[in-house]
């Protein structure tokens, strides 16, 4: 039933025959003329003010009416849980709008509903629709958000206009950063942190150069019928393929809730795939359930991408966007990463690599490791267990108390275990799936440490858009925060709580190391036996001397060659599981060798001992760091 359609006099001939524009896909600019614009003596706005320090404005009803002409079948934009969403034109300002009126089942009081308002108007990010204000006369409750003129993502990847090309890769990856970006952005930096619950293809946004904003967030007190168990049933439904396991099993969600969803989002994103697609054989008709199988099969991962790319991305890139994607679909939420360890890796990801430059994603960019596991798990980088603390962010703690410092490094420690738990529990399950063809396995290992490698990002010099730029600043920004990062990196677990910011200074913590990853690719003919990482040593002690330590990992198995340094990753035994993951730790252990004093042996016992890899390493010595 379409409602408040009773304001014929704010209504011209000229605006009855008007195009309200209400194809979402449009590309309509911002910066356009608008194409509604009523006579001035008919709209004059009654108020208008800003409300106190907040930006957002109140608008009255008629002020909404006249800006979507009457609330007119043809400015409909769609509707979903909340209500009806209608294009519309402020007719002050000529701005763009989305009006969204809420349903008002479960109607809330009138100060219940402009508290709700303030504390959305208070989130403000680019990847974020902002609200620009609402109405609550009377018993209406209307939200104006900014319009978003390039439809949704699921609009772009399920129903595409005639002609209209499907998304590349890169597309695809930049739209999974900004949305990650938006989320990091709720999750990280607000506080108290707001658990969106409802992210999903639909709710995100894309303006006319394919820039995400999601929509939705922190709209949760504003549900309609909320403990209204038929409208709350409606909104499941369209969140069915999105939800953590956790909100089925009833308890309660959390951000870790939101890095599924978002998992499930990025999963559609390569294959192209609904999250729930009824048209499908039952089999396939749970995106998330069809994909766990092929997570454990990377020989699987090219198919898994969208037909519609047709191949054209780096198979590296796949596999590595696949192994964040399955990191997030875990079923424990411990186990998932944290999202600003997702945007990361995703800020990689999201930059071309057309000119085959060996990339980089610097280990020390993760604030937990789970992160690092698991791209480490999928042949990204086989150094994991180096313990790293925690990124730049945590410098602010050290105005915290000891007590709180204790508790985040107790969390920390618990979602390393839970992290190393889930590892086994899929790595058993793996090899039972693969027992029967040892073979495959061994390859698949091969094919995962030479696809899976960390990207190192490179700029993009085309022009762009101010919001566009704004973000590309700040990709480059976490770029460059993650490249100069120096990992204070420790051989034990032990050592690592020594080091924390908290504690008191030791020798150790002045030894920084930079790492970097020159992946060994495909595209790389020759680098394929020579992934090089490169560990700059850097003492800062008194004589300012730096070791610079170079180590060249060839992957094969030629155990017996020139040994000089042991990497002994302690992580695997599964006959005492919680004391190994006490010892969760990597040690360098120097090591002779019969044949040269430079090259070492780099032993992965966390892959059953099989896999070791001669790692060359030269050390050279520095007088000053400003050789480095
Ligand atoms: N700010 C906006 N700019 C442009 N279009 C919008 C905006 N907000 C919503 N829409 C469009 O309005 C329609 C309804 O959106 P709405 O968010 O209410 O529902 P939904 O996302 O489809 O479902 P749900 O409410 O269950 O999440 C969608 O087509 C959406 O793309």
């Amino acid at each position: 039933m379409i409602r408040m359609n009773c304001f014929p006099c704010f209504t011209s001939q000229k605006s009855r025959n008007a195009p309200c524009t209400n194809n979402n896909n449009n590309q309509t600019n911002e910066h356009d003329e608008p194409e509604f614009r009523p006579p001035v003596a008919t709209t004059k706005r009654v108020e208008e003010r800003e409300t106190e320090q907040l930006p957002v404005k109140t608008f009255n009803f008629r002020e909404l009416a006249t800006a979507t002409k009457n609330f007119r079948q043809e400015c409909l934009l769609g509707e979903g849980g909340f209500g009806r969403v209608y294009k519309g034109t402020l007719q002050s300002t000529g701005q763009l709008v989305a009006v969204k009126q809420l349903d008002k089942h479960g109607l809330h009081g009138n100060k219940e509903f402009q508290a709700e308002v303030l504390s959305l108007a208070k989130l403000e990010h680019p990847n974020l629709v902002k609200l620009i204000g609402y109405c609550g006369d009377g018993d209406q409750r209307l939200l104006v958000f900014e319009y978003v003129s390039g439809g949704s993502l699921q609009d772009h990847l399920y129903e595409q206009k005639p002609g209209e090309k499907p998304m590349d890769w890169i597309t695809r990856m930049k739209i999974a950063f900004g949305a990650a970006q938006g989320l990091d952005y709720l999750h990280d930096k607000v506080n108290p942190p707001v658990i969106y619950r409802d992210l999903k293809a639909s709710n995100i946004l894309l303006d006319a150069e394919f820039y995400p904003k999601l929509c939705d967030f922190g709209m949760h007190n504003l549900e309609p019928g909320t403990g209204d168990s038929l409208f709350l049933s409606s909104r499941v439904m369209d969140t069915y393929g999105y939800s953590a396991p956790e909100y089925t099993r009833g308890e309660d969600l959390t951000v870790k809730s939101d890095v599924y969803s978002f998992g499930v989002v990025l999963l559609e994103l390569i294959t192209g795939r609904r999250a729930i697609d009824t048209t499908k054989p039952n089999d396939e008709q749970n995106l998330v359930a069809w994909a766990q199988p092929i997570f454990r099969d990377p020989k699987r991962y090219p198919d898994m991408a969208d037909p519609l790319m047709k191949k054209n991305f780096s198979e590296r890139g796949l596999n590595q966007a696949v192994a964040i994607t399955s990191m997030c679909l875990q079923e424990e939420p411990t186990a998932r990463p944290l999202i600003s360890d997702v945007t990361v890796a995703l800020s990689f990801l999201s930059m071309s690599t057309e000119d085959g430059i060996p990339t980089t994603i610097p280990m020390s960019s993760f604030r937990d490791k789970s992160m690092s596991i698991a791209l480490s798990r999928h042949g990204s980088c086989s150094v994991t267990p180096f313990s790293l603390p925690r990124k730049e962010e945590d410098d602010n703690s050290s105005s915290s108390s000891e007590s709180e410092d204790e508790e985040e490094e107790e969390k920390e420690k618990e979602k390393e275990k839970e992290s190393i738990r889930s590892m086994k529990k899929q790595e058993k399950e793996e090899t039972t799936a693969h027992s029967d063809d040892e073979s495959d396995s061994n390859s698949e290992k091969g094919q995962e440490k030479e696809h899976s490698q960390l990207e190192k990002p490179r700029d993009s010099s085309s022009s762009v858009s101010d919001s566009e730029s704004d973000q590309r600043r700040s990709i480059h920004e976490t770029n460059a925060t993650a490249q100069s990062l120096k990992i204070n990196y420790s051989y034990s677990s032990e050592e690592e709580d020594n080091e924390r910011p908290s504690s008191k200074s030791s020798s150790k913590s002045n030894e920084e190391s930079t790492f970097s990853w020159h992946d060994s690719d495909k595209d790389h003919a020759d680098s394929s036996r020579n992934t090089s990482m490169r560990i700059n040593s850097l003492a800062h002690d008194d004589t300012s001397r730096n070791t610079s330590m170079r180590i060249n990992i060839l992957a094969h198995n030629d155990s017996s060659r020139n040994t000089s340094m042991r990497m002994n990753s302690l992580a695997h035994d599964d006959d005492d599981e919680e004391e190994e993951e006490e010892k969760h730790e990597t040690r360098l252990e120097h090591i002779h060798s019969s044949k040269s004093e430079d090259q070492s042996v780099y032993s992965d016992e966390e892959s059953g001992g099989s896999s070791l890899h001669q790692i060359e390493a030269e050390e050279e010595e520095h007088i000053s760091s400003d050789n480095d």
